[in-house]
């Protein structure tokens, strides 16, 4: 029997990490002339680096309706996306003319990345440069480093914000300033998850995930959200097993959703991973105000009210070793862009 590892990660935002001293965003919205004066030694530029802190993604509702042809067999969705503390860190850095690109992976959960069979040309941060450097029309001659916290395969959209960040670091890298109409753009062509994990914080997704209309904090479908308890302290129930999006979604053509399931991939993932049920009724029972499958699953998301009640919600999940890592982190939050010498 496995036990349980707890993790807690913390908001950036609260943390004032050294490598943000050199913040210039702090916020989802990439703004326009923004401009950083460059320091020079010997009129000389120095390398810099682009670090963006991306959070993984969770549904607080999830409506999922037909298959459509047009969009390589992807189905109508409706959902309320809603960005979870728990950041993965890409960075970015200019390499020479002509050297190409390279990525150097780290992380104590790489989950099937770790596998030799993982081909590094499929990443999705790197098909994200690649994108990027078509688009502006120059090579991907750019160092990309991912330090991995986001469990791989859960659910939690952790290769989508990984593709997310790297638009990010791109667009200031390369001082593209573009607009984010324009890098969702691009991140559409790559996932439907994508253009979402670009701004984070709350957002209402409809086409195949991709429209993004935000949610901004002052409005009242973010305080309904928040009275409804979809906001503050968060669980994340992870497991050492992955799900595949495309057989979750084939188990839900087969089989349907469960009457009253907020998220309609809920019992197809249960199905094929029956111990995400077990942590779901865990966390009601212990007290988490609402406990559900992450998009696709497997893992688990349990908003909780309180820290009493966090505590609860981990203990049971111990005690009933309903997950292999439990992380505590706060949702929703938002990308964080720094710039470091
Ligand atoms: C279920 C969700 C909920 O947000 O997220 P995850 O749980 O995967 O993170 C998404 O719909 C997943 O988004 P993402 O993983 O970006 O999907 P894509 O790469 O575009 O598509 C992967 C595969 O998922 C299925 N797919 C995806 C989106 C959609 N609207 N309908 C689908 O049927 C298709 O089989 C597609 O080939
Ligand atoms: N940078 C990345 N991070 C995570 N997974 C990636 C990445 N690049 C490619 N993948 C692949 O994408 C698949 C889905 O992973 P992930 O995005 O973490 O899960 P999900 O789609 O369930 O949210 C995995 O099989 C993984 O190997």
């Amino acid at each position: 029997m496995s036990t349980a590892t707890l993790e807690r990660i913390h908001s950036a935002h609260d943390e004032h990490p050294e490598h943000l001293e050199h913040l210039t965003e702090h916020s989802g919205q990439p703004t326009q002339g923004d401009h950083r004066e460059i320091p020079m030694r010997s009129g000389t530029p120095l390398p810099f680096t682009i670090r963006v802190d991306c959070p993984a993604k969770t549904n607080l509702t999830l409506a999922v309706g037909e298959p459509h042809a047009e969009w390589g067999g992807r189905h109508a969705l409706d959902t309320i996306y809603c960005a979870v503390g728990v950041y993965d860190t890409v960075t970015a850095t200019a390499k020479a003319p002509g050297s190409g690109f390279s990525l150097d992976l780290e992380g104590a959960h790489l989950g099937d990345l770790a596998s030799s069979t993982s081909d590094m040309r499929r990443n999705h941060a790197v098909l994200a440069l690649f994108a990027m450097a078509e688009a502006a029309g120059r090579d991907p001659d750019v160092a990309l480093t991912i330090t991995k916290r986001i469990p791989v395969g859960a659910g939690l959209g952790g290769g989508s914000a990984d593709a997310a960040a790297t638009i990010l670091a791109i667009n200031r890298l390369w001082n593209l300033d573009w607009p984010i109409d324009r890098l969702r753009a691009i991140a559409a062509t790559l996932g439907a998850d994508m253009p979402f994990c670009l701004t984070g914080g709350l957002a209402h997704g409809t086409g195949f995930g991709e429209q993004i209309e935000d949610i901004t904090a002052e409005s009242a479908a973010a305080r309904e959200l928040e009275s409804q308890g979809f906001c503050g302290d968060v669980l994340v129930g992870a497991y050492q097993s992955q799900l595949s999006t495309p057989e979750v979604y084939h188990a839900f053509d087969i089989m349907g959703a469960a009457d009253g399931d907020r998220n309609h991939l809920q019992a197809a993932a249960i199905s094929l991973h029956p111990r995400s049920g077990r942590a779901i009724s865990a966390a009601l029972a212990a007290g988490a105000r609402h406990a559900f499958i992450s998009g696709s699953g497997p893992s688990v998301v349990a908003f909780v009210p309180d820290d009493a009640s966090a505590q609860r919600v981990i203990d049971a999940w111990v005690r009933e070793d309903a997950a292999d890592r439990i992380i505590r982190a706060k949702a929703p939050v938002m990308p964080i862009i720094g710039v470091t010498q």
